[in-house]
């Protein structure tokens, strides 16, 4: 049974699916802080929440069991994503379902922002009828400059333009053909900032985006500028932002979002153009059960063992391809397993070389999956997502390439490990309806199917060696499953692949070993 802890509020409606399913017991502690929230992670095998839990490094450490977090929503920066990489855990976000939500809140703060709206409210009931402080301004025409055309960014475009606004953006990533396709201006930074009679930001919190909007770019903008962020506090400098509207350099300013959360008594609002909502961007029935119902389903493939879709840590892999790979993950995983339990030494370079119709693919997943194979060996919590890390924190020098050489196979996927005292090289392929092969250890052409309990044996090729380890094993009750022998030359270097039905006995191993012949011998477990 699949424990999955939820510890802020989300959708009834969203959590449907996890409530019904019959191998997992949800515990929903929303506000769950501390102690509690210390205990209750010990056994958690998934972790789902919005903004408020901090996910920290300290909390992720006690976490024995944890598979996955969640985020409901699109930022992940309540979460060290380092720290669940560095466990294995992987994070999911849901980056679509707030979209609209965020984008029309950013709208409607647009609109306040421009007609004074908040401002003219709280006058009204309090008695007043003051018509002239409240004087806006229209949007037909002005100009909207958004900075981070992501997928708020582009919707609000989209809005924007329907309100008759000249659009100017600036992403890293927005090409001529996008920006043309959404009906924008594609401008630089500083062009941007420049243009705009109201600038909005849609980005995510980096360390480019910390105080994006900041002192110096302040003194770039229009006379009159009125600034919006409906993305993440910090990305605008606040203590520039006040200086700004207070010099009268920033005509109004409309924030959702806070350097620190909740802001409390902040400086910001003792000033009338300044209007504020308490992170609701994503706060709508819709956003709300849209992303509640996408993590869900990410949590359940996850702890399944399926397929998922939005790991934060995890590079996305197109379904198309997840699909044309899917064959060759069980042979990559084997080859990983096989070749760390032949190489003795520390590992210092594994190199994977891809040919024929597997080279055709992208392989970065397969050679994740490897590296997973060869680390498992030696360290315990090895996953696809913390084995590239483990490798790099290792120093093991990881080398992925593609030759055309198939050594007359449809495809081969050779590894080869370079320890401190050893260099050793296994490459396996895909028999059309028979399932992975290993084809070659180091310069022995096998036909083995990587699977169970092998013996590897290096000997020397004399009359009666394989006879001799055949009658010992035969003698402990050790049945033979198949057998492979290989040689360089007649009565040289040899070896022996064989599959058997239960481990050696330690006692057997001995015995193997004082066979004249035999150079070493090594159990494998696939
Ligand atoms: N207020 C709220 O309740 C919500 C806030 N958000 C926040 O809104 C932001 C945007 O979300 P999405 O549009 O879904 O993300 P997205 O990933 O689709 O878009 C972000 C865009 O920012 C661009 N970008 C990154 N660095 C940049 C830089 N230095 N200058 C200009 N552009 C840069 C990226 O290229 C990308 O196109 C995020 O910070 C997210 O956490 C999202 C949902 C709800
Ligand atoms: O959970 C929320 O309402 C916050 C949404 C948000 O900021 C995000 O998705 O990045």
């Amino acid at each position: 049974m699949y424990k999955v802890l939820i510890t802020d509020p989300l959708s009834e409606q969203g959590i449907y699916q996890l409530l019904e399913a019959e191998d997992v017991e949800v515990k929903r502690k929303p506000g769950l802080t501390g102690e509690e929230l210390f205990s209750a992670i010990e056994t958690a095998d998934a972790l789902l929440v919005r903004s408020q839990t901090k996910v920290t490094a300290e909390l992720i450490e006690k976490a024995s069991r944890l598979k996955v977090i969640a985020r409901a929503g699109v930022g992940v920066d309540n979460i060290d994503v380092p720290a669940a990489t560095k466990k294995g855990i992987i994070v999911v976000n849901a980056p679509d379902g707030n979209t609209i939500s965020t984008a029309e809140h950013t709208f409607a703060m647009l609109i306040a922002l421009a007609r004074n709206i908040p401002q003219a409210y709280r006058s009204v009931i309090s008695g007043e009828w003051n018509r002239k402080n409240f004087v806006g301004v229209e949007l037909n025409q002005k100009t909207l400059s958004i900075i981070g055309l992501g997928r708020i960014g582009t919707e609000l475009a989209k809005r924007a333009k329907a309100f008759r606004m000249n659009v100017v953006a600036f992403d890293p990533y927005l090409s001529d053909e996008r920006a043309a396709k959404i009906g924008v201006k594609k401008a630089t930074f500083e062009e941007a900032i420049a243009a705009g009679d109201f600038i909005t930001v849609h980005t995510p919190l980096t360390k480019e985006t910390r105080h994006l909007i900041n002192k110096e770019t302040f003194s770039l903008m229009k006379d009159g500028v009125r600034i919006l962020n409906c993305a993440r506090g910090g990305i605008i400098d606040e203590e520039a932002l006040y200086d700004a509207i207070q010099s009268g350099k920033v005509a109004g300013a409309a924030l959702d979002v806070f350097e620190n959360e909740p802001p409390g008594e902040h400086p910001l609002f003792s000033l009338p153009q300044v209007i504020a909502t308490p992170h609701l961007g994503a706060s709508t029935l819709e956003a709300q059960e849209n992303v509640a119902v996408d993590v869900c389903e990410e949590v359940l493939h996850i702890l399944r063992g399926e397929p998922f879709k939005n790991a934060v840590n995890l590079p996305s892999i197109p379904a198309e391809l997840q699909q044309k790979l899917a064959p060759y993950q069980e042979l990559a995983e084997k080859l990983g397993k096989f070749i760390s339990q032949v190489a003795s030494g520390a590992l210092t370079k594994i190199t994977v070389t891809y040919s024929g119709e597997v080279a055709e693919l992208e392989v970065a997943p397969l050679t994740r999956t490897i590296l997973k194979g060869v680390l498992s060996h030696h360290l315990t919590d090895v996953n696809y997502v913390n084995a590239p890390h483990l490798a790099k924190q290792r120093g093991i020098q990881v080398v992925e390439q593609k030759t055309a050489n198939t050594h007359g196979f449809t495809q081969l996927i050779k590894v080869e490990v370079v320890t401190a005292t050893d260099i050793r090289s296994v490459a396996g392929t895909l028999l059309n309806g028979f399932g992975s092969r290993i084809t070659k250890i180091d310069d022995y052409p096998v036909d083995v199917t990587p699977q169970g309990h092998l013996v590897f044996v290096q000997h020397r090729d004399q009359p009666g060696a394989i006879g001799r380890v055949g009658t010992l094993l035969g003698s402990h009750d050790i049945n033979i499953a198949t057998m492979q022998v290989g040689r360089q030359a007649i009565g040289g270097q040899a070896i022996m692949v064989l599959r058997i039905d239960k481990p050696l006995p330690q006692s057997l191993i001995a015995s193997l070993q004082e066979l004249k012949e035999i150079q070493s011998l090594i159990e494998i477990d696939l």
